[in-house]
């Protein structure tokens, strides 16, 4: 029997699916099996087009054609269309070599994305030209709208809409219900197809599955590297640790990694698995679930997902401890620790005192509160003397031991005050948790623990999670120091002895979120701060325009700059607004700019970390740390012109400054890598802060206009 190539799929093709009749579904399926078996039928069914992007080939089926290529055992298919008509002129060359876009997406590690043999596009000139919206080519009506699944609630907004940029901006519909409007009306060009990811067609039934609702979606193609990291050393004595740069699709190995745990539990004669999978925010526990619902169908309800924190709340909750303290996030904390710094009595003379005193106030409340929660809190320090022996690894600012003595003190009266307020931070909850543990405790609940994001977590955090999992072999850790937006740098056996990794390490290399302009001239901000260079030089799947740079003077021209350049971006990604975001430095900053944004006529709502809802319609306005491990197609960097930024005290010490303008550098670097498509950064004009420095115009347009 002749060989069975391997399908995959673009998200284009699929929804060009739902436009079809089922009888022509059924055609194009017979088709693809077709192409399944040879790739290159008879000479005169297929042609190449050979100055299209991406090179592919076309195949007639019934009415419409049918876009895909090949290389080596991958077949994969484009999208459709039913046009006559030749953008491209077309060349019958089977000898032409096939383009090699499909195996560098496929394996970028191996492959060579960048010098694709496709023809190049020219990202910035079209950023640049996208000038008039078309016309839509049928008027929407009622019975198009019940066509597309559209609920009722939308159609009197639509039924207005007579243009593709007031259709993509169309205040107060999601913007998927827009995208599927838009994939109705226009052909995706090519090259914007081609960026699409790759899903596994298994089972060419599945289309008609696919066509008549019963199956919602395709998996991703994995790359050879991190398919084998989904179910690497399963079979080892200890945990697994993945690394790798933004965007390299740790988060989406963990989730593979699940479901090869719950396909090794299961075989092992274990019918009810339970696994837990955490990760940072509450926004990203909502896109995981959905994830894991579509890898492991029923299976699903095998894994919990939560936060850290959510976990470290139930298992106080079990030891009927949880209620103790109120957990106090505002500025409580910090007051406390200023009236702490003035009660305490320090060692030595008066000049001593005095000296110890006025290093803890240079020091800034944020500084010393850090220095405390990471420092003590988070490693479970014991005692002074194990304070004044630590390594501090990850700060710059040195202490001596008289200093370091004089901290302790503040933080035992510190302390003292919380308690008779009744109060907790996080941290020190985390640490109530880790002390009840003790040393030897294992909780064993959970077959397999899957640690997604864990260079946020503080040690104490981890320490109960990895006490939850009842094997070590079955841990499962995904890291990036680089994105570590609190730096506390220490060594995981040092948080706990299961968390040894030797020879259980790996490395994941290629970008599948951010074009190659956006990763590199990120890259490059964060170089020109001096700060620790990628583990490995980073590799991209897809291009796009280079990203902006751009000075104001107020508020107003950031808003007005802002609606203009989301406007251009959207209209020529051909994304809804809806795909915009905005990372803030802050929450005052966030809602100013929200606001802003409302006033020049675009939908723009401010949510906080805690109430992140990203199917809400319109543009999002978040701050830069709640934006981690999110990812939005267009993104901008704003916010601070109207806030003092970044606030670093007065008489800070070099080495004092030194640190924190690494975090936010750490911090505005992980905001610029949420950016898939297109990114902005806007500076307030006269900005001193070097934070807002080092848009090397190699890598950033700072004069295109807008
Ligand atoms: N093999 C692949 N093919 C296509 N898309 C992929 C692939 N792997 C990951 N992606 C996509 O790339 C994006 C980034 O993946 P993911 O969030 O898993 O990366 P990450 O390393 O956890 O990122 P970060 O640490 O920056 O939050 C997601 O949109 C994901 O769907």
């Amino acid at each position: 029997m002749s060989k069975k190539w391997e399908l995959l799929i673009k998200p284009a093709f699929l929804d060009y699916l739902l436009k079809l009749p089922s009888k022509e579904v059924k055609q194009v399926r017979d088709k693809v099996e077709m192409l399944e078996q040879n790739p290159l039928p008879d000479g005169k069914l297929k042609k190449q087009l050979i100055y299209m992007p991406g090179r592919p080939y076309r195949i007639r089926s019934g009415d419409y054609r049918i876009f895909y290529t090949f290389q080596q055992d991958v077949v994969c298919i484009y999208k459709m269309d039913d046009r006559d008509d030749d953008t491209y002129s077309d060349t019958v060359a089977p000898e032409a070599p096939p383009s090699s876009d499909v195996l560098a997406a496929l394996d970028v590690e191996h492959g060579d994305a960048a010098s694709s043999s496709s023809p190049r596009v020219d990202w910035d000139h079209a950023f640049d030209s996208a000038i008039n919206s078309k016309p839509l080519p049928e008027p929407i009506t009622v019975e198009l709208l019940t066509r597309l699944r559209v609920p009722e609630q939308y159609h009197a907004r639509l039924l207005r809409v007579r243009d593709q940029d007031r259709l993509l901006s169309c205040p107060g519909v999601p913007d998927e219900i827009l995208l599927r409007i838009d994939g109705h009306m226009f052909d995706p060009p090519m090259e914007q197809v081609i960026q699409q990811p790759n899903l596994v067609l298994s089972d060419t039934e599945d289309l008609l599955r696919y066509k008549e609702g019963e199956l919602l979606t395709f998996l991703l193609k994995l790359s050879p590297d991190q398919e084998r990291y989904a179910s690497w050393s399963m079979g080892g004595t200890g945990p697994t640790l993945v690394k790798g740069g933004p965007g390299t699709g740790k988060s989406t190995v963990a989730l593979y990694r699940i479901r090869s745990l719950l396909n090794q539990l299961q075989a092992n004669g274990q019918a009810q698995p339970r696994i837990l999978f955490t990760t940072y925010t509450n926004a990203l526990i909502r896109s995981s679930q959905q994830l894991l619902k579509q890898l492991l169908g029923p299976n699903h309800i095998y894994v919990e997902v939560a936060t850290a924190d959510s976990i470290i709340h139930k298992f106080l909750r079990a030891r009927r401890q949880e209620n103790l303290y109120q957990i106090e996030s505002g500025d409580q904390p910090k007051k406390l620790l200023t009236r702490a710094i003035g009660e305490v009595t320090f060692n030595g003379n008066q000049l001593q005192q005095q000296a110890q005193q006025q290093i803890l106030q240079r020091m800034g409340g944020d500084y010393l509160m850090e220095e405390i929660e990471k420092m003590i809190i988070a490693r479970q320090l014991g005692g002074k003397e194990e304070y004044v022996k630590a390594s501090r690894s990850g700060r710059k600012l040195r202490l001596n031991a008289t200093q370091r003595t004089a901290v302790w003190k503040v933080y035992e009266r510190w302390l003292e005050l919380m308690k008779e307020q009744g109060i907790e931070t996080f941290a020190l909850r985390r640490l109530r948790a880790a002390r009840l543990l003790g040393p030897q405790v294992a909780l064993q609940q959970y077959d397999a623990v899957v640690i997604d994001e864990a260079q946020d977590l503080d040690p104490t955090a981890l320490r109960v999670l990895v006490a939850y999992c009842k094997a070590p072999n079955r841990l499962f850790i995904t890291a990036d120091a680089n994105q570590s937006i609190y730096g506390s740098g220490f060594s995981w056996s040092e948080v706990h002895e299961s968390l040894r990794f030797q020879g259980r390490t790996c490395i994941l290399k290629a970008n599948y979120r951010s074009t190659a302009e956006i990763g590199e001239a990120a890259q490059s901000y964060l170089s020109h701060g001096a700060l620790e260079p990628e583990v490995t030089e980073p590799q991209y799947i897809n291009n796009g325009p280079t990203p902006d740079a751009r000075m104001v003077a107020h508020i107003s021209h950031e808003a007005q700059l802002l609606t203009a350049y989301f406007k251009q971006a959207s209209r020529s990604l051909r994304l809804p607004i809806g795909s915009c975001a905005v990372l803030c430095p802050n929450e005052n900053a966030g809602r100013a700019l929200a606001i802003a944004l409302e006033n020049q006529g675009l939908e723009a709502t401010y949510m906080s970390g805690r109430e992140l809802d990203l199917s809400r319609p319109g543009i999002k306005v978040i701050t830069l740390k709640s934006s981690k491990g999110l990812e939005f197609p267009i993104v901008a960097l704003a916010g601070f012109t109207s806030t003092n930024y970044p606030i670093i005290p007065a008489d800070a010490s070099d080495e004092q400054r030194a640190e924190l303008l690494a975090g936010e550098r750490r911090t505005l670097f992980v905001g610029m890598t949420r950016a898939m498509r297109a990114l902005i950064v806007i500076i307030p004009q006269g900005a001193t802060t070097p934070l807002l420095d080092g848009f090397d115009p190699k890598y950033w347009n700072l004069t295109r206009k807008i």
